[in-house]
């Protein structure tokens, strides 16, 4: 009935022209065209061996008009968005645009109860609650600070040279649960690791026979997680207030042992994958660049005039490092939105029918010269300082009512662990003529991409002589 009121918005010449060509890629400009079964497969295993690869051609394949166009993977079509004004009008709409049932899918997939996934009826569902007490714990003003405070005393206990080189990834189980779960499972970041590597396969939903691995992995922490939900509340007050808080509201809704280890797992994982991909590309940029090494070192230098570090200083009153931090995460992030749409919904010149999803692949943006200007591809510490208003378009947090709600602490957290490491350490290239590494752009991720694993750069640590502290 839209399309009956709205003639123009499309035209039928143009979608007949991007379904007819050969290629083996059918991108739909208009949905009044299905894509034909036999091209599935081949978008899915398109888009998992080179997601951006994929979606830019489908971009320049449709004229890189920027209006919206579609692509069909596994049996769902996904309607990309890539025009910030687009992605505004879609953050805006939360009338017949949705998320929570891409949420529900996730926990279902991970073996979430029914009850627990959609919650007692008038009770918030507990993928609701988490996105709020998140709000309540990690905004600046709400608790922020108390995680905070956490973080830096573990950097303050870890930041040796024997640690570096093995311990730090433990900062979020730490802080997260205390000792009990170090005891329960002393591996638990080794595993968590190896889980990570494979999450993706569970945002495709891969069977079982082809993610065992993952499933292996995944299993362990749920096994220690259930373990520690189990064990005696007063074995577990070592914590921050979230992990209390979200456990104490699920239990009054008689969620079980299993399925808070589940949900909690979730977020133990978003936690972590981000925060240690957005800490090392925001180190190694910095190391190849030695300018803005000892640009930052002296900026940052005030942070630690006193006894107690001031998170504050170096998080919002740097700006090139903190100008270094939003390049970073503009070059580094993979991050897309996603919606489900409840009702034929028009975005630009086009309609998106009801049933279909939408994705908003940010990194299609984060390279577009119209938005940032010259060399989109290169790294430029002083792109957002010279432009503070590019921060808006910068989505590696995502955006509207499903914005990262740990972007606070994760901007906090990294910029002081870089802050200290290089205050009190210095960090060069071992070997000088080092190439930057390359990012693994072939495995899908949920935020920031991850280093190619034979890319990992050598470096050396020195302590700072005293008087440079
Ligand atoms: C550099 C680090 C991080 C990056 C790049 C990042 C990125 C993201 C992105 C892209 C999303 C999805 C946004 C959307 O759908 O529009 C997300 C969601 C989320 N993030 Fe983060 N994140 C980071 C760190 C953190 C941290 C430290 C926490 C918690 C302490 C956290 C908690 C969450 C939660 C709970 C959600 C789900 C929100 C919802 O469903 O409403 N993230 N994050």
């Amino acid at each position: 009935m839209l399309s009956k009121r709205l003639p123009h918005a499309f035209s039928q010449a143009e979608a007949v022209h991007c379904l007819t060509t050969r290629r083996s890629i059918l991108i739909g400009y208009l949905v009044s065209f299905e894509p034909k079964d036999s091209t599935v497969v081949g978008h899915l295993k398109s888009f998992v061996a080179n997601s951006q690869g994929l979606l830019t051609r489908a971009r320049l394949y449709c004229g890189n008009t920027r209006e919206p166009f579609a692509i069909t993977m596994g049996n769902q079509k996904f309607y990309i968005i890539t025009k910030p004004e687009d992605v505004s009008v879609v953050f805006r709409n939360s009338t017949t645009l949705t998320f929570e049932i891409f949420a529900q899918e996730i926990l279902h997939d991970l073996g979430c109860s029914e009850p627990a996934i959609r919650g007692i009826p008038r009770v918030k569902s507990p993928a609701r609650l988490t996105r709020e007490f998140h709000v309540h714990h990690l905004f600046p003003g709400n608790l922020l600070n108390d995680i905070g405070a956490e973080f830096v005393k573990y950097y303050e206990k870890t930041l040796s040279i024997e640690y570096l080189t093995s311990q730090t990834k433990h900062v979020t189980r730490d802080a997260y649960f205390g000792k009990l779960l170090r005891k329960i499972q002393p591996d638990m970041a080794w595993i968590l690791l190896e889980y990570d590597d494979l999450a993706w396969k569970v945002l495709f939903r891969y069977p079982p026979f082809l993610s065992r691995k993952m499933r292996a992995a995944r299993d362990k922490v749920f096994k220690a997680l259930e373990k520690y939900y189990a064990s005696p509340a007063d074995q577990r007050t070592d914590t921050v207030w979230f992990t209390l808080a979200l456990e104490k509201e699920m239990r009054k809704v008689g969620v079980n042992d299993r399925d808070i280890a589940i949900m909690a797992m979730t977020i133990y994982w978003g936690v972590a994958t981000n925060s240690r991909k957005g800490a090392f590309w925001f180190i190694t940029y910095i190391i190849f660049n030695p300018d803005l090494m000892a640009i930052v070192h002296d900026e940052i230098a005030p942070a630690f005039m006193n006894a107690k570090v001031d998170q504050d200083y170096i998080a919002n009153k740097c700006p090139r490092f903190r100008g270094a931090w939003e390049e970073n995460l503009r070059m580094t992030a993979f991050s897309s939105s996603v919606r489900y749409i409840t009702e034929d919904t028009i975005i630009g010149k086009k309609i998106l029918r009801k049933g279909h999803r939408i994705m908003m692949p940010y990194r299609q943006m984060h390279l577009d010269e119209s938005v940032f200007g010259e060399r989109v591809e290169e790294f430029n510490s002083e792109r957002f300082v010279k432009d503070p208003g590019l921060r808006r378009y910068n989505m590696a947090f995502g955006g509207g009512a499903t914005q990262c709600p740990g972007r606070y602490l994760a901007t906090q957290a990294i910029m002081v662990f870089v802050a200290m490491l290089i205050h009190r350490l210095q960090v060069t290239l071992d070997l000088p003529d080092q190439k930057f590494p390359d990012a693994e752009e072939a495995i899908p991720v949920l935020g920031i991409m991850d280093v190619k694993r034979s890319e990992d750069p050598s470096l050396r640590l020195q302590l700072r002589p005293i008087s440079e502290e």
